[in-house]
This record gives C-alpha cells, structure tokens and sequence, in this order.
C-alpha cells in the first residue's frame, strides 16, 4: 500500500477579500502562513516524512510548501515545480469579488462557474494584461496550453496528464511525496482519481491549509482519503470555503 498526501496552499491575499484567483498570484496572508505552519507540525507530529515535493508555479502554493517543510525539517528534499498543478484558470472572473458576482449574476450563477465541471467561465482577451502567454514564467509553455479560462474538467485533463505522468511513476518506486497546490487542482485530482459523480463534485469543498492523506493500493488507486486535524474544525474551514458563493460575504 503507498500513500500520497495532497494540501491546498493557506489563506491568500485574494481568498481574505474573497476575489476569484485562478492564475493570479497573490501572496499568503499572516493567518495563511499560520496555517501552513500548524500542516506541517501536524505531519510531523502523525510521523509523516516525505522523499520529494511538488509545488505549482504560484507564491501561496510554494510558500506553503516551504512552511510546511520548515516545520518537518525537510527544506532540503527536491521540490518540483509545474505550471501544471497551477489553480483552475478562472478566466474574464480573476480578480472580482465573488460577493459582487453573485449579486450581479445571482448565487446560482456563480455557484455553477465555482463548482460545476463543464461550464466554463467567460474567457480571456487575448490582449488582456491578466493572460499569462506574456508571463515570463509561462515562456516554455505552448501559446495554445495556456488557458483563456478553464472549466474544471479542463483542469482534470491537465492535472490527471501530470499526476499519471510525473506523480504515479514515483509512487511506484515507493518514494514518499507531498503536493502543494489549490482548492480546484485538488478537486480536479480527486475527482480524477476517484471519478466522483457531478453531484459530489458540487459540494466538494477543499479547506485551506489542510493535510489530505490518500491510501493507494498497489496499483496506485485510491483506497481511501481522509483530513489530519479535529474533523469539526475541517468541517468548518470547508464550509467557510461554500459560502464564498453568498452575495451576503
Ligand atoms: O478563486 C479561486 O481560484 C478558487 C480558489 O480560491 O476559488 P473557488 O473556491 O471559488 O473555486
């Protein structure tokens, strides 16, 4: 049996005012990096220890990482870094106030951009400042790769792409890894990995800042899924993350 542990960045900048994010790079906030500090003490403490790590190319999922590592004493495993575990691509909606959106769009609305899995939200200019093609950290990547706006399920292809390419193999030869990444590359994986149905996708909320433990089997499958912390507080930190939705927030 393998294990994999997976944990969405801490509390960002954006997450703190409520703005869609996707692709754009704010920092962590004070509460975000005591989040990622209390992951890692919390791994330490379950025993965990890991071989490598993978980060996206954004500050809130490296930092993280790197709090996360601090507090384990392991800033010195090899970390990898790829565009492909970046957060789903929010599109035109990067940048505004999920609040203001919903209040212009209704609850429903924005529910269905924040949690479906085929609808895509409104795309990119081409010559819009937001779109990542003139980002020097994107200068290897395909002009026709870099998303204008991604629906989940476009996220599951590249975040599946990655995890079967880069991630199964290391498993395989039993190395211990942590992924650092974001509330939709990890809905995307999971639902990737376990093919949950669209009305679970729906409700499927990642806290910030939490440790989530995968049990694979000896093919890399998933067996069963769980959060470290006092499930109650979990629970919350979720739940918090759903009403991101109300025009009320
Ligand atoms: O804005 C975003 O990129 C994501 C994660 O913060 O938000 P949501 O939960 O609305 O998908």
């Amino acid at each position: 049996m393998y294990e994999v542990v997976l944990i969405r960045h801490g509390e960002s900048e954006y997450n703190r005012q409520n703005l869609f994010t996707g692709w754009s790079d704010p920092d962590l906030t004070e509460k975000g990096i005591q989040e990622a500090k209390a992951a890692g003490k919390l791994l330490k403490e379950a025993g965990y220890t890991f071989d490598l790590a993978f980060a996206s190319v954004l500050k809130r999922s490296i930092k993280t990482l790197n709090y996360v590592l601090d507090e384990m004493d392991l800033l010195w495993i090899p970390v990898q870094k790829s565009w492909k575990l970046n957060e789903r691509h929010y599109g035109a909606l990067q940048g505004l106030s999920k609040s203001e959106t919903a209040l212009k769009y209704g609850e429903e609305q924005l529910h269905i951009w924040r949690r479906s899995l085929s609808v895509r939200p409104p795309q990119l200019e081409p010559d819009d400042p937001r779109y990542a093609r003139n980002d020097i950290r994107y200068k290897e990547v395909r002009a026709g790769d870099i998303p204008r706006g991604e629906s989940l399920e476009d996220t599951v292809h590249r975040v599946g792409d990655f995890w079967g390419k880069r991630i199964v193999p290391l498993i395989h030869k039993k190395e211990r890894v942590l992924i650092s990444a974001h509330g939709n590359t990890l809905r995307a994986l999971i639902k990737y990995m376990e093919d949950i149905d669209e009305a679970a996708l729906l409700d499927l909320n990642i806290p910030t800042g939490v440790p989530l433990v995968y049990k694979l089997d000896e093919n890399v499958k998933p067996i069963s899924r769980f959060y470290l912390g006092v499930p109650e507080e979990v629970k919350a930190k979720a739940l918090e993350v759903a009403n991101q939705s109300k025009v009320t927030e």
